[in-house]
């Protein structure tokens, strides 16, 4: 595992462990039973690609560990009402607070201000962060494969998916690609960031996106920049995209967007 991946799931086991003595998994529960139920994330983005359109599932990412904060103005309400505006198909709301300066308020506060579905952008290592993600409102949750063995990947599937969420499950090489084809969600996201170097290139995309088959949808994630990158992901029958930093750096968010889908 990439040693940012190793710390950073080391934080987040000692942070579970932590909310795990203040709410139980039954608290949960209950918590669940008053959420509002769950805004689907996959038909969302498939109805884009049904319609031709570009699905884009916009961040709210404040800060990185790779680009420090990235947005100083920071105001996840207006952003979330930018992105419904600009024609996003989805949010992604990072609420991890010592990596990304994220907050499980601002995936509660975004949710509520618009009405698209919101993926909880977080580090899942243990069942009970599902509960928390759905208690939470979120319609989708994030399973990094190179943070997780198969059986664990598995658990948290299944608990999401009968929660009623959707589940986004990343991947970063060709092993990880033929694991995710053997779990049950139809949504793969190419990660193009090599979390050993930082670096992104688009060609990840290109090169694994074929592996998924045309019973998937395959997101682009992670340094997409210009509209050109979204075409040359075209090749590989990607039009479903995760796009945080190069939003967040704009002032004017909707003009962003716009610009990114060649509007
Ligand atoms: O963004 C990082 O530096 C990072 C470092 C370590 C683990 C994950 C990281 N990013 C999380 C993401 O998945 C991105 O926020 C997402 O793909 C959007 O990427 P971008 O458009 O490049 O902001």
């Amino acid at each position: 595992m990439p040693a940012v991946l190793e710390e950073i799931c080391a934080a987040k086991r000692a942070h579970v462990a932590q909310s795990k003595t203040k709410l139980s998994i039954q608290d949960l529960e209950e918590g669940i039973k008053q959420a509002s139920a769950p805004r689907g994330f996959f038909s969302a983005l498939e109805k884009k690609k049904t319609s031709k359109d570009y699905g884009l599932i916009c961040e709210i990412k404040k800060a990185s560990p790779s680009k420090g904060l990235i947005r100083p103005d920071f105001n996840p309400v207006a952003h979330a009402k930018d992105y419904e505006a600009a024609g996003a198909a989805c949010l992604s709301i990072l609420t991890d607070k010592p990596y990304f300066q994220g907050d499980d308020q601002f995936l509660i506060d975004a949710r509520r201000t618009v009405s698209l579905p919101c993926l909880r952008k977080d580090f899942m290592i243990d069942p009970y962060q599902i509960y928390e993600s759905r208690a939470l409102g979120a319609d989708c949750i994030l399973l990094i494969l190179a943070a997780l063995d198969k059986s664990l990947a598995t658990e948290l599937e299944s608990v999401a998916l009968e929660l009623g969420m959707d589940v986004l499950i990343e991947v970063h090489d060709a092993e990880e690609m033929k694991r995710a084809l053997t779990m049950k969600s139809p949504l793969l996201g190419v990660n193009n960031r090599n979390l050993k170097t930082m670096e992104v290139s688009t060609q990840n995309t290109l090169d694994l996106a074929p592996m998924a088959g045309s019973d998937r949808l395959c997101v682009g994630e992670s340094g997409l920049a210009t509209h050109q990158d979204l075409i040359d992901c075209e090749k590989a029958n990607v039009s479903t995209f995760l796009i945080g930093e190069t939003f967040m750096r704009q002032d004017n968010i909707i003009q962003a967007v716009h610009t990114m889908v060649g509007k």
